[in-house]
């Protein structure tokens, strides 16, 4: 099925047209692509914008219109000349628009003026999806509250004739509010971390593809939110925006990572009769993290098993809890880090670290600020970040002397599982 885009290109790589066209792709629909406009922009501000002419806007329109069968168009940036021929090249489609009125940096990508056309030629018949900002300048309503969106949306729909109405409450609540078929409806949801350039045009591209699968407004707009939710919390750093492809290389990742584990994993175990005496009392356990830092572990941890060693369950996601603590603060310091292990405390092993030419640090329990002690979780990060400031770079080993209760240990680093067996092998000398 095909989805028409009208929308700006963000030379970024975040937001707009690219944006759309990921969003619809990911959702295994065709995106048609026209473009209303080229802008000049990265991740910290938008320079400026050069209009596509009108009359190409709707010859570009024309010539996909005529070929594929559209059932539903988003619409993005637009500068004023353009709006009346989209409004006239968009008749007989479900519109889903996306009032970009100005960029999250400041960047007025309207004028007053146009947005009067906007609210005249496009909001009449459309479904329409403002952020906060976005719904107070179309509406004149000052929105603070669920309350106030929910009277933002009847003004849409009401009095400027939309066909629905959906406020984003990203600035807000994490609440959405849509307004269609004489009722509202709310969507919560909860903040995400993660950068949201480009969520204006995520959100929107998916409601138009999620539309025109067939589903009914309501599901339609769940989807789309839980779809954006997913494209903030794997955003891409690259473009410091959104991750439209981000369901697609999450599974693409954790399958090569659980690959990458599980290998490095049996290699180790080849090697249990050496690494026996090196396995902690508690037991030893094998992290690796993706890109988009979930990680992977021995489920049970690897255990001691007769004079050798054995996993004693699979590999799995969230399989580790102090580990993908340790790992995901030493990826905060240095991202190219991809995996740990832990080993029994000895002097030996950290003396042979030393000669191997590897960086050790360590950290002191006794040093850990009461707060820290007392909180339920906390110790990894702040002796990960201790040690890692204490050697003023980046450390290979990083071990502590344990405390009441606590068994010392040491946790060896590398930057994909295999540089840690390999790492692990040199220290036990296998
Ligand atoms: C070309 C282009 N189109 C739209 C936007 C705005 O993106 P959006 O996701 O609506 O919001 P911000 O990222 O600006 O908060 C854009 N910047 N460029
Ligand atoms: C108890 C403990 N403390 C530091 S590493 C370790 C063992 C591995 O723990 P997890 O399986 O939670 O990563």
């Amino acid at each position: 099925m095909a989805v028409l885009i009208i929308a700006g290109l963000d030379t970024g790589g975040g937001a707009g047209l690219k944006a759309d066209i990921e969003t619809v792709s990911a959702l295994n629909e065709h995106p048609l692509p026209v473009i209303s406009a080229i802008t000049y922009q990265n991740p910290k501000e938008v320079r400026g914008i050069f209009p596509v002419p009108p009359e190409v806007i709707g010859e570009q329109v024309r010539a996909v219109r005529e070929v594929f069968d559209v059932t539903a168009v988003k619409i993005g940036l637009l500068h004023g000349g353009a709006i009346d021929v989209v409004a006239e090249e968009t008749k007989g489609l479900t519109r889903v628009l996306d009032p970009v009125i100005a960029s999250s940096s400041g960047f007025q990508f309207l004028s007053p003026e146009d947005v009067d056309v906007l609210k005249k030629k496009l909001v009449p018949g459309s479904i329409v999806t403002p952020n906060v900002p976005e719904a107070e300048a179309l509406t004149g309503v000052k929105i603070s509250s669920v309350g106030d969106m929910k009277k933002a949306v009847r003004v849409l729909v009401e009095e400027l004739d939309a066909e629905a109405a959906v406020i984003k409450g990203g600035h807000l609540n994490f609440t959405d509010v849509l307004y269609w078929d004489g009722r509202d409806f709310e969507f919560p949801g909860e903040s995400v971390k993660g950068f949201t350039h480009g969520t204006g045009c995520a959100f929107s591209s998916a409601l138009a593809t999620f539309i025109a699968k067939g589903l009914e407004l309501p599901r339609a707009v769940e989807m789309a939110k839980r779809f954006v939710e997913g494209a903030i919390m794997f955003s891409n750093r690259e473009g410091k925006a959104v991750n439209p492809l981000w369901e697609l290389q999450r599974d693409a990742q954790r399958w090569k990572a659980m690959r990458e584990l599980e290998t490095a994993v049996d290699k180790l175990v080849k090697t249990g009769e050496l690494l026996n005496r090196y396995i902690a009392e508690v037991g030893t356990n094998f992290a690796l993290a993706t890109d988009f830092n979930e990680v992977f572990a021995v489920k049970g941890r690897i255990v001691r098993y007769g004079k050798t060693i054995r996993p004693v369950g699979l590999v799995e996601l969230n399989a580790s809890d102090h580990l993908r603590r340790a790992l995901l603060k030493m990826r905060e310091f240095y991202p190219e880090v991809r995996a740990v292990i832990n080993l029994r405390y000895s002097e030996e092993l950290v003396e042979r670290a030393e000669k191997l030419g590897l960086k050790v640090s360590f950290y002191d329990r006794r040093e850990e600020p009461e707060e820290v002690k007392r909180a339920e979780r906390g110790t990894m990060e702040w002796g990960i970040e201790s040690a890692v400031r204490r050697l003023g770079e980046k450390p290979d080993v990083v071990y502590h002397l344990g405390d009441w209760g606590k068994e010392p240990m040491v946790l060896v680093f590398g930057g994909n599982a295999e540089e840690v067996v390999e790492r692990v092998h040199r220290l036990i000398e296998a």
